[in-house]
């Protein structure tokens, strides 16, 4: 079965029973989900939840201890180079070839993703001028801020047009004017026929940029569904609040009191 293939219906990320523990620490618990194919899917959940661990098996960078994920029906697990030639990563904490300047960091993504010359060329230059990063594209990357490493982190995840973008916290560090292109060029791929799978911290953006939510706490799978659904007529983080509990810790600080 080819991508282009792919059977209408087929969900762009299927994972089941999934779960990975470190030492006695279970990262994540036995999760199963679909992302419908087309939709813009946040990830949320509170500090230590389990999201990076579960995109990471997801996206077939760190190997399950059990459970299966299919990528526009493809196991990934099984069929890695079919199932990643389908997806753009912007994975968390993964070092970047730092010592590339920013337009040979791309330029590498596309040659490797087994792109023309001219097309990596022509697609490179967009890219850095849509996140602003045509002034730095001559800049080492080790050089950039965090919120530049992140943008050319995301260009190298977009450059060969996936099916399915998994974008782990594309918003941390990164400048109002440079996140709302971003949320553009998404918002104008998921209308053109992709999936987004992203995880965030901010339930205002996910309520608004999002589609459907997963909540997911401890390890576990706490809600999923269309936002709507999940948020029940509240805000999608009085729901989080509601369903992840852990307000009220901060008493006690007395210590930090200035008057
Ligand atoms: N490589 C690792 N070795 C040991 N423990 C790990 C490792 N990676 C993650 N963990 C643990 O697994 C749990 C889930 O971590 P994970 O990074 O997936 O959470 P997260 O939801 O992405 O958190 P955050 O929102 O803070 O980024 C945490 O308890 C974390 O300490």
């Amino acid at each position: 079965m080819s991508i282009s293939n792919t059977p209408e219906g087929t969900p762009a990320l299927s994972i089941r029973s999934l779960g990975k523990r470190f030492g006695e620490n279970v990262a994540v618990n036995g999760i199963s989900l679909d992302v419908p194919a087309g939709s813009f899917f946040g990830l949320v959940g509170p500090n230590g939840a389990g999201k990076t661990t579960a995109l990471s098996m997801a996206t077939g960078l760190l190997r399950p201890d059990a459970g299966q994920v299919w990528l526009n029906g493809i196991d990934v697990w099984a069929e890695p180079l079919r199932a990643k030639a389908a997806m753009g990563v912007l994975a968390d904490g993964v070092r970047l070839f730092d010592r590339l300047s920013g337009r040979q960091l791309v330029t590498y993504a596309g040659l490797l993703r087994g792109m023309d010359r001219d097309t990596v060329k022509e697609r490179t230059d967009d890219l850095l001028r849509v996140l602003d990063l045509e002034d730095a594209g001559n800049k080492l990357v080790v050089d950039y801020s965090a919120g530049m490493s992140k943008k050319i982190a995301l260009a190298t995840a977009l450059i060969h047009s996936p099916r399915v973008l998994v974008l782990d916290e594309p918003f941390e560090a990164v400048d109002p004017v440079s996140a709302a292109n971003i949320r553009d060029i998404l918002a104008d791929y998921v209308s053109h026929g992709g999936t987004v799978i992203v995880s965030s911290h901010v339930m205002d953006l996910v309520q608004r940029m999002c589609s459907h939510v997963a909540v997911i706490a401890g390890g576990n799978l706490l809600a999923v569904g269309t936002v709507d659904e999940v948020r029940a007529g509240a805000s999608l983080e009085e729901r989080f609040v509601d369903l992840v509990g852990g307000r009220g810790n901060n008493e006690g600080l007395s210590w930090l009191h200035t008057s």
